[in-house]
């Protein structure tokens, strides 16, 4: 059975990293590919070198998703590209150190990416594929957006934002043949790290994936139909009953009267 949709894959930060394992995975499991990045020379590369090795028509789009300007050109790729059924909405970075000694600059940059590029592009995805009866939406999380700590609020609220985003558009297409996932990888042997306030080589080796075993992990949770996959957990009953906890609260998440506790 076709791990997503047939047609082409449109996968963004695809010339390194878990977007390039993505495109390498899919392009395996017969799809043409569109590779967003900013370097063209390196998408050149990259869509040259993945042609050769899986036969696919491997095309590029080179978009600073960071702009305006960027995210537009994906948006209408989307739109007007009938090919497209996949949508692996990748592209992001990390800024990883306290809040307070953080530059408001780079956490602009960090909210433009991670959420602003990140929505519209999955938002133009949602229209073209509803337009199109099917398709399907996965969405790069992170497994911080679960595991909160002290040198990372922004970050896993970004991700934590993309889990509950897809949760809430699993719902939205319930009904519908347009599929969506969010992948929560743990830390990934990837470049993102550099200049992130943590470096790699910080990290215990057993606690870092290569972005290839991330990507089929991603896609094999894809293919036994979860909503909600994470590379490295063990026993994914764990996430069920983290998950079935949170649901269970929905019935007194929202009264006419305050908690007992809150009433003096
Ligand atoms: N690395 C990790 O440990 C983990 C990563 N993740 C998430 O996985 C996703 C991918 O991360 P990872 O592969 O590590 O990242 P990388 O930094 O390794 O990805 C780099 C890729 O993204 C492209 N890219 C970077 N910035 C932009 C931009 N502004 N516009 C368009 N393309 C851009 C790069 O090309 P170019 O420079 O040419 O633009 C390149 O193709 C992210 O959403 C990240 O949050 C989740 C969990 C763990
Ligand atoms: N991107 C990594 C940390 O910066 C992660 O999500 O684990």
């Amino acid at each position: 059975m076709s791990t997503t949709t047939t047609g082409t894959a449109l996968i963004t930060g695809a010339t390194a990293g878990l977007g390039a394992a993505y495109a390498e995975e899919l392009a395996a499991r017969g799809h043409d590919i569109i590779l967003v990045a900013r370097d063209e020379a390196r998408l050149e590369k990259a869509a040259a070198g993945l042609a050769e090795r899986s036969g696919r028509k491997v095309s590029t789009l080179s978009a600073d998703l960071a702009t305006a300007e960027g995210i537009a050109s994906v948006e209408e790729r989307l739109a007007g590209d009938a090919s497209i059924g996949t949508l692996v909405n990748n592209a992001g970075m990390a800024l990883l150190g306290p809040l307070s000694k953080a530059d408001p600059d780079r956490l602009e940059g960090l909210i433009t990416l991670n959420l602003t590029s990140f929505t519209r592009i999955a938002a133009a995805a949602a229209k073209a594929f509803t337009g199109r009866g099917a398709g399907t939406i996965v969405n790069i999380s992170s497994a911080l957006a679960l595991n909160i700590l002290p040198v990372g609020a922004a970050y896993s609220g970004t991700k934590a934002y993309v889990l509950a985003f897809t949760q809430g558009l699993a719902q939205e297409f319930a009904d519908s043949a347009v599929r969506v996932q969010v992948v929560l990888p743990g830390a990934l042997e990837t470049a993102l790290w550099n200049g992130s306030g943590i470096e790699l080589d910080q990290l215990p080796k057993e606690m870092v994936m290569s972005p290839q075993d991330a990507a089929r992990a991603g896609l094999a949770g894809l293919e036994a139909g979860e909503l909600v996959t994470i590379p490295s957990l063990p026993e994914y009953g764990q996430w069920e009953a983290y998950d079935q906890a949170r649901q269970a609260m929905r019935p007194n998440l929202s009264l006419s009267r305050p908690a007992a506790r809150y009433s003096r």
